[in-house]
């Protein structure tokens, strides 16, 4: 059922691309030093066009990386070595010379779980272990890239090195990569350029590629950060955020120290913009955790009509203070949406279903015999249509069908609802942050900090059921703060201090309110207390209507902050909803969360708690007992 590929048109050699003379000195010498260290057969500089990526698309058809997918318009899926599956935080690592700069100290007996360091002796002996040689017979490919548009005042550019011609083809939907941004590096400071080093780890050889058409190397699998030298060394993985390296290790783990450097704000957080049917536009931040529904919520289709959503971005925020409007405004630094394929469907998320069936590359999904790809949660296929598990075997009904993890990368361009600010340089001004995650029980539909450094409390105690992104399993409620748990780039204790600076540093800013949202409430019988999706829009036009004025007509103030009068949310033709239950508070459950939190701080970061954290965390403790 595949178009039978005339092995004899597919191209094997890349037509020459840049040239390594199209980099600045100081790329250059980075180039060549690689390049020696590594030995590869060759060097190609990718210049972004359209023809280079349709070369790497033939390289990864003949290689055997990508199947063809003949139902879609420029579509393909790539299945990986079942062993490299999703990032892999436990071997993720932040060098620093000082290891608090990088983690706090956890107290004595308890597990750390805000990183890992490395010390920079380690770092240097793995790398020399690991890269020697470990490119030989290879294409080493060199991409000039922007993290966000180039040039803009907000966006930062890299040089990422990869022998995986995957990596290359998926930058390019990433990524803003090619020949503009190598123009614009010889005009920039060299010094801010983050180097970006990755490996599949699987030199050429008689067992290589062709036996293995997912080149990766798991037992030698290693991440590295290196923020003192914008330096980002990966090797051993060839997928997603472990080798995409734009992605989670330059935007946000060395793009938070680059903006605690700078004053501004590098977060895992969706950027949406909501008009409601009467009165203006606002944007509006989210930070949620792995795989908890960002995607979903930046492409909102709102059930209630006469409302808007435009998405600017689903998974990272760059947010800096703007001094013309004296408000943070963000940008997306991604090109991309690289999704959360399974529980997509044109129920839960049609916009996204709208985008991804055009010059979309899918990993780990399953194969329909018509040539298109279904993951659970999507539409049922047609009984006549055979479906192919993402091992490549007929699916046995027994098992998944697609990873857990399967994603799809598709270009933002593509989104039918797009924001047309989506590449504003200047970003769009932010007059909400919404914090969220899973959480079934004691924690309301939605309710909003008293203040910014109460909003600062509210993001440090995030909690969340755990999903298939991370590497934890099962139903437990994790802590993940911020949504930044496995992205901090330094010391949480100093991350937390750098909120609670932003009035200090940013004289006269007018912050953007802040909330917490929860879709994921269920009754005591196990029911959801809360339809989510589209109706979700009826909790984000009580966000406007706070936002747009202090109208305290529409919220009642509890101990945990101001939650909604409950007829102030819209929940017309929703038969089902208890918004009393939805909305409550129960005291017995907030006790224990403020002491799970107070003991989540304690042990991971005794001596790096900021007293004005604590001190918000004591006053919510007060309003409880008050009750
Ligand atoms: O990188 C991966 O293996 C998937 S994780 C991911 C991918 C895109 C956006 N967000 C995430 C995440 O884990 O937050
Ligand atoms: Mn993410």
């Amino acid at each position: 059922f595949f178009q039978l590929l005339d092995l004899n048109k597919v191209k094997l050699t890349l037509k020459r691309g840049l040239t390594v003379k199209a980099l600045p000195g100081k790329m250059r010498k980075y180039v060549q030093s690689t390049a020696e260290q590594v030995t590869p057969k060759e060097i190609y500089v990718c210049d972004g066009s359209e023809k280079e990526m349709k070369m790497f698309i033939e390289k990864m058809l003949f290689d055997g990386t990508i199947f063809p997918l003949p139902k879609y318009d420029n579509c393909y899926l790539a299945r990986t070595d079942p062993r490299d599956v999703a990032r892999v935080e436990s071997k993720t690592f932040i060098t620093t010379k000082d290891k608090r700069d990088t983690i706090p100290e956890p107290a004595k007996g308890v597990i750390g779980k805000l990183g890992n360091w490395m010390s920079p002796e380690e770092m240097d002996s793995s790398i020399k272990k690991r890269f020697k040689g470990c490119m030989s017979g290879k294409i080493m490919y060199v991409i000039p890239f922007s993290m966000g548009p180039p040039g803009g005042p907000l966006s930062k550019m890299g040089v990422q090195i990869t022998d995986s011609t995957y990596v290359a083809a998926a930058s390019k939907v990433m990524t803003r990569m090619g020949m503009e941004v190598s123009k614009l590096m010889n005009e920039s400071n060299q010094d801010q350029i983050v180097r970006c080093t990755h490996s599949v780890g699987v030199p050429e050889g008689p067992l290589s590629a062709k036996v293995n058409p997912w080149p990766c190397n798991p037992d030698q699998t290693l991440i590295m950060h290196k923020p003192d030298e914008k330096l980002i060394v990966s090797y051993g993985s060839g997928y997603g955020g472990n080798s995409l390296l734009g992605k989670k290790c330059f935007a946000l783990r060395i793009g938070s120290t680059i903006a605690k450097s700078e004053g501004w704000l590098a977060e895992h957080m969706l950027i949406m913009g909501i008009t409601p049917p009467k009165g203006e536009k606002k944007y509006i931040c989210a930070a949620f955790p792995s795989a908890c529904g960002k995607t979903n919520l930046a492409m909102l289709t709102p059930k209630v009509p006469g409302y808007k959503i435009e998405c600017v971005g689903d998974d990272i925020a760059w947010i800096k203070f703007n001094p013309k409007t004296k408000m943070f405004h963000a940008i997306n630094p991604e090109n991309g949406i690289f999704g959360v394929a399974p529980g997509t469907s044109w129920q839960s998320n049609p916009n996204a279903m709208a985008t991804i069936f055009k010059d979309t590359m899918f990993t780990n999904t399953a194969l329909t015999s018509d040539g298109g790809v279904w993951w659970e949660g999507m539409e049922e296929v047609p009984a006549n249509i055979q479906i192919i598990d993402w091992h490549g075997k007929l699916w046995d009904r027994k098992k998944p069908a697609s990873h857990p993890n399967a994603r799809f990368c598709a270009p933002s361009r593509n989104l039918p609802i797009i924001d047309p600010n989506w590449e504003s340089p200047d970003g769009v001004p932010i007059s909400a942050i919404l914090f969220g995650g899973r959480r079934p029980e004691g924690v309301p539909l939605i309710y909003q900090s008293f203040s910014w450094e109460h909003g600062v409390l509210i993001g440090a105690m995030m909690r969340s059921e755990a999903t298939a992104a991370a590497e934890h399993k099962g139903k437990n409620v994790m802590n993940d703060p911020f949504a930044m748990r496995p992205f901090f780039g330094y010391n949480f204790g100093h991350y937390i201090q750098h909120w609670l600076d932003m009035p200090k540093i940013h004289e006269g800013i007018k912050l953007p309110k802040i909330f917490h949202v929860n879709w994921f409430r269920k009754s005591k019988d196990g029911k959801w207390l809360w339809p989510g999706y589209g109706d979700n829009i009826r909790v984000l036009d009580w966000v406007l209507r706070r936002v747009s004025s202090d109208d305290d007509s529409i919220a009642v103030k509890t101990p945990i902050g101001f939650v909604p009068k409950e007829d102030s949310i819209n929940i017309e033709g929703l038969s089902e909803v208890n918004l009393k239950e939805a909305l409550s508070v129960p005291i017995d459950f907030w006790k224990k969360e403020i002491e799970s939190s107070a003991k989540y701080f304690s042990d991971q970061m005794p001596d790096d708690t900021p007293s004005g954290l604590s001190k918000e965390l004591e006053e919510l403790k007060k309003r409880i007992e008050q009750g």
